[in-house]
């Protein structure tokens, strides 16, 4: 079976590959259609479904979009198009997320990783605009850190990794299409 994920991050796949154990998996390059940091759920859920359909076709039999983003989980969360300087809406403590969507091209469903608070330093630049994966590499001193353990192995001390983390996302988003 081929299966495509809609990212050439080797951690993506990698987390592809561990659900879709017998599977040959491809990366292919797709447009996410979302901001290159989606804030909140609903923007990186968007992320997610956009690389699975943008990266389904016949070829394959399955297709996985995997989309990280911060957010603030209060109840009140914010959209992406509120104004700059309110998207995190005042409430302290944002948290990394990560979403995988899965298509087999006529249906697609969704699902969710862990999530990890940020610490407060890291939230400011996020709140000032940054990506996190180079906010983190300028605090750890490490290089593309999102390609490895990233933040969840960082703010976990190394008890996850975000292979291991996008993976039950995956596995929450591909077990309805492989059960029903
Ligand atoms: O090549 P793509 O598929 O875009 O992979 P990515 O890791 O760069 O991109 P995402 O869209 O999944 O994540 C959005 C941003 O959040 C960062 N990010 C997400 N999860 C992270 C993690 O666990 N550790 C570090 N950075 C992370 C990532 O580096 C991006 O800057």
């Amino acid at each position: 079976m081929d299966v495509a994920v809609g990212s050439e991050n080797p951690v993506k796949r990698g987390a592809v590959e561990r659900v879709f154990e017998s599977a040959r998996v491809e990366s292919r390059r797709v447009e996410s259609g979302v901001s290159e940091q989606p804030v909140g759920r609903t923007e990186t859920i968007v992320g997610a479904r956009n690389r699975a359909q943008r990266s389904f076709g016949p070829d394959v039999a399955f297709a996985v979009g995997l989309e990280g983003g911060v957010a603030d989980l209060s109840d009140g969360e914010r959209s992406a198009n509120a104004p700059e300087d309110d998207r995190f809406g005042g409430v302290e403590g944002l948290f990394l997320i990560m979403w995988a969507a899965v298509t087999d091209g006529k249906r697609i469903e969704i699902g969710s990783g862990p999530s990890v608070r940020l610490p407060d330093p890291i939230s400011m630049e996020m709140i000032g605009g940054r990506e996190l994966g180079p906010v983190l590499d300028d605090h750890l001193g490490t290089d593309r850190i999102a390609r490895e353990q990233g933040a969840i192995g960082v703010f976990t001390g190394g008890r996850l990794d975000r292979e291991t983390a996008l993976a039950q996302a995956v596995a929450c988003a591909a077990g309805h299409l492989f059960r029903d």
